[in-house]
């Protein structure tokens, strides 16, 4: 692929500019802008957009951010770089129907004509195999007159058929010099691709994407043409649902709505409707029984309004469908997933249920699948589509190319391809939007499924003897239908025999011959790509869908069972028996966001975010122990659970993955996270306090502002906080135990901006670390912030999580396995390849898992003689990828070890032995 064009300006701007046709036809003349002379528009005063205008990506800024990134904005040029007798134009519409796509067809053709004067401009017949399979179409002025008032396209769509050689072929053939491509995520990677053969031809050529799709999966813009008919017309469906509910005892309306793997036409019809009861999306897992489970909510609603109304997109629950499991492999032509018709599924297992517990129920599902993308636009999105077309046009006579024409924050801009291309966009259910709608319908969030304190006491507990019986063997009694299934499933997997075995060996050799094979070229190499893959495309927490993606289809492509998602975008795989004991190995996924600064081959190419501190060979490490781990399955004494998890930088994902159950029947876990501070094929722990428990505060401190010489007539906030900024120190100097290890840090403390004003409030922050006594700390924060306002006459609010900043306790490591991680290190890497750390006043979210079950975490080394690698959240930040085999080696052995250890103790061990 071409470079992106970047050009970094002052204050921290970044343009992400689109190519142009002079980057690789240098020479090409200009020409005045016809529409210098055209009376409609030489009198509107700056018609012509100054080339120097950016649009920024984010409005949104902080006082001392910077200012990011920009995109070119979309407008007439002076200068033009085709003639208008020169041009020879065509038009393509690929992928699903979407309202508004004859609109956009004609005011390409309207803007070509009137504005420039083109007169050959061809309509390409059934998407992009009617480039070179089919006749073409010519369009005029008069052929596209009247077609914005029909629905679908005149041009005609497919799937599939894309062949960029045949169709640049295709287009050389023609002569055609302007290439105008009309499609959704696929189409645009498509358009993308057609751009760089062109380029590569060196022809002058211009190649713009307009984004279609009432998904409004495309990332970048605001949203794209159509989407907002298709939620105006899905209001339709619910108000009818609403009226069959409301008019039937215990009525349920049920309607189905597109949306393959983004929610938004759900989760904007539901906020539109009001009257949505339930809504039902991809991007946020639901479960059906037990505490918090749709079934409760539902009883719960039925019981108290007596009717409801549930909106579901299609691709939402697809993970639970595991009757027909073959079908999910399925693909249409383009290579999308073909989903199972979950609405129809869920209406029965809704009913299913209702007949069971015995309570009348009358359910009428309702599916306008097509009806809401077949229609013509709405007045809104036909403006949206002239606009888009306009400013389409406007780019392909200025010269630009390989971009896509975007709405960003209201203004038309050129996006470049890759941005485009680079994600899916999704409904993210951390964001302000989801929460307005979950407020709005007072549904179950469905993250929480059971209380923590009786996960620990489910995984804590041996599988009662009273579980199910299959083949003769006793399985854990699953908590839901869709727990059964999966675990029914795995034994079903797991029992197949592999080729080669372990279980003569010599056990103490065994790690070493893991790691032989995780550092054989095949494996390695295999590895270090997933790591480069991740590391170039970074993703922050509880947005790792590309990742959690690649994760998923290398564990496909091994055979290695999972469910997903757990916690947004977590996966837990399993190898081994299915049945107890489960041991737990974890790697995070999430990235940074910060720029990276290493010049290399694979660096981020995602601007503002970057993989510093390892989390991308976290994962490449695992999944080698998975490989290894399958490899050998037919011998393990158990079953692995392979934890890879979001957020752990922010959110504390190890808390969200706990809550989704993936800590369920697992009895202990291990963690390894690499660090530059020991060397290459060494490895550093302790046993007890690792880390410290790590928080924030945030304390605002209200008094009451006034003159500042009249000091009597005010309360004088800056006082208080003084106060409180001494009073904090005594909690580590007077109330903590010096040879315990605290830190009370305040280190912001703003208010005020006049010399003779007292202000009215201030606001203090900082950090606490603890290795004991963590939360007692946060409450002594809480506690000398407010007494000390009081007493000072103030008010004070504290906050414990500012910007949402989970808390994480502290880490500490299990006796037992730490005993058991130190002998096989000495096994793996040699006698001193274990060097014994001091407690860290670092904090890391492993402590979750750590604190449910019995854990160990451990640092791996990648330090070489070589080069000096820098610290983690560095901008300098790099992984010495020889450490991968290691950590996939010493997972792998961990996870062995301690189901040799459980086997060789008997099944009765208790528990609180670990
Ligand atoms: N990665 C890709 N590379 C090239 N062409 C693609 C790619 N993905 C999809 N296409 C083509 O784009 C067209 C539309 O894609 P599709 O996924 O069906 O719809 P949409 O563009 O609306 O997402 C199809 O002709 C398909 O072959
Ligand atoms: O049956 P078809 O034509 O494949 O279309 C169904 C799909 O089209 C969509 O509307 C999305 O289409 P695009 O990706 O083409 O925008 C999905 O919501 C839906 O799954
Ligand atoms: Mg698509």
């Amino acid at each position: 692929m071409s470079s992106p064009k970047i050009v970094n300006g002052p204050g921290g701007y970044i343009l992400q500019d689109v190519p142009h046709l002079i980057d690789y036809l240098p020479d090409l003349p200009t020409y005045q802008n016809p529409l210098k002379d055209n009376p409609a528009y030489s009198v509107v005063k700056q018609y012509f957009v100054d080339t120097e205008d950016t649009v920024p990506e984010k409005i949104i800024v902080h006082k001392d951010g910077p200012r990011g990134i920009h995109f070119r904005r979309a407008g007439p040029r002076q200068k033009v770089y085709f003639e208008s007798d020169e041009v020879h134009a065509c038009i393509v519409t690929c992928g699903g129907l979407c309202p508004g796509l004859n609109t956009v067809i004609r005011e390409i053709v309207s803007s070509l004509s009137h504005m420039y004067g083109v007169k050959r401009i061809l309509g390409i017949d059934g998407g992009y195999r009617g480039f070179y399979a089919k006749n073409t179409i010519p369009l005029t002025s008069k052929v596209v007159n009247d077609i914005h008032k029909r629905g679908g396209t005149i041009l005609g769509t497919s799937r599939g058929g894309h062949d960029t050689k045949k169709i640049v072929d295709s287009i050389q053939e023609r002569g055609i010099n302007q290439v105008y491509i009309i499609g959704g995520d696929g189409t645009q990677r498509g358009a993308s691709k057609i751009f760089e053969e062109i380029r590569k031809r060196g022809l002058k050529v211009a190649v713009i994407g307009i984004p279609k799709t009432i998904d409004n999966d495309i990332p970048v813009i605001d949203r794209s043409f159509g989407f907002d008919t298709a939620v105006e017309e899905a209001q339709r469906a619910i108000n009818a649902a609403h009226v069959e509910a409301e008019s039937n005892e215990n009525g349920i309306g049920f309607v189905k709505l597109m949306g393959r793997h983004s929610g938004f036409i759900a989760m904007y019809a539901t906020l539109a409707s009001r009257d949505v009861d339930c809504c039902l999306i991809p991007e946020s897992p639901f479960y059906l029984e037990g505490e918090g489970g749709l079934f409760e909510y539902i009883e719960k609603r039925l019981k108290e309004h007596g009717h409801m109304v549930i909106v579901l997109a299609e691709g939402a629950g697809q993970e639970m469908m595991t009757k027909s499991m073959e079908t999910n492999t399925l693909e249409d032509a383009s290579g999308n997933k073909v989903l199972k018709d979950v609405g129809l599924w869920l209406s029965q297992s809704i009913k299913d249920h209702f007949k069971k517990i015995k309570m009348v129920m009358n359910l009428k599902y309702i599916d306008p699948t097509y009806m809401i993308r077949a229609i013509p636009s709405n007045a809104a999105d036909n403006v949206y589509c002239t606009l888009l077309a306009q400013s389409a046009v406007h780019g392909a006579m200025a010269g630009y190319t390989g971009y896509t024409s975007g709405l960003v924050h209201g203004r038309q801009t050129y996006i470049p391809f890759y941005r485009i291309t680079e994600k899916q966009n999704s409904v993210v259910i951390t964001d302000r939007m989801w929460a307005r709608l979950l407020s709005s319908t007072n549904q179950p969030s469905f993250l929480g499924p059971k209380n923590i304190s009786e996960q620990k006491k489910e995984t804590h507990e041996t599988p009662s003897p009273d579980g199910e019986i299959c083949n003769g063997v006793v399985h854990i009694p699953p908590v839901t239908k869709e727990i059964t299934n999966l675990t029914f499933q795995l034994l079903l997997l797991l029992h197949v025999s592999s080729e080669s075995s372990w279980i003569t060996d010599d056990a103490s050799r065994r790690p070493t011959k893991f790691l032989e094979y995780a550092k054989s070229p095949e494996v390695f190499d295999w590895m270090v790509g997933i790591r480069r893959k991740l590391h170039e495309n970074p993703e922050l927490g509880f947005e790792e869908f590309e990742t959690s993606k690649l994760i998923r289809s290398e564990l496909d492509l091994m055979g290695v069972k999972y469910k997903y998602p757990v916690a947004v975008t977590g996966v837990v795989g399993y190898v081994g028996t299915g049945e107890p004991p489960f041991v737990a190995l974890r790697a995070d996924m999430d990235a940074l966001p910060m720029q990276e600064d290493v010049e290399w081959e694979h660096k981020s190419k995602v601007p503002g975010k970057m993989h510093a501190c390892g989390h991308d060979g976290h994962v490449a490490m695992l999944l080698g122990a998975a490989k290894i781990l399958k490899e050998h399955h037919q011998d393990l004494q158990g079953t692995v659970v392979l934890i890879f998890q979001p957020a752990e930088e922010v959110f504390a994902g190890a808390k969200k993955m706990i809550e989704a159950g993936a800590l369920k029947h697992v009895e202990a876990i291990f963690g390894i996270h690499l660090t530059n501070q020991v060397p290459l094929g060494k490895t550093a722990s302790r046993a007890g306090s690792l880390l410290a428990g790590s928080g924030f505060f945030e304390a605002v401190i209200t008094g009451k502002g006034g003159h500042a010489a009249i000091p009597h007539h005010t309360i004088d906030p800056v006082i208080a906080a003084s106060s409180v900024v001494l009073s904090l120190q005594h909690l580590v100097s007077r109330e903590t135990d010096p040879l315990d290890s605290k830190v009370v840090t305040v280190s912001k403390l703003h208010g005020g901006n006049a010399f003779n004003v007292i202000p009215d409030s201030i606001t203090i922050g900082g950090t606490l670390r603890a290795f004991s006594g963590f939360s007692q700390l946060q409450e002594r924060i809480k506690e000398v912030i407010t007494k000390q306002a009081t007493v000072n006459r103030c008010n004070a609010s504290v906050n414990l999580k500012p910007n949402g900043k989970e808390p994480v306790p502290p880490t500490v490591n299990n006796m037992d396995l730490y005993k058991q991680f130190k002998n096989l290190v000495r096994d793996l890497l040699g006698e001193d390849s274990f060097v014994e750390v001091s407690p860290i006043m670092g904090g890391e979210d492993f402590s979750y898992f750590a604190e449910a079950i019995p854990g160990h975490f451990s640092f791996l080394g990648m330090q070489d003689e070589t080069k000096s690698y820098a610290s983690p959240h560095s901008s300098l930040y790099r992984v010495n990828e020889d450490a991968l085999p290691y950590g996939a080696a010493m997972h792998a052995s961990m996870a062995v070890r301690y189901l040799e250890d459980k086997a060789s103790k008997g099944s009765d061990t208790p528990k609180d032995e670990l």
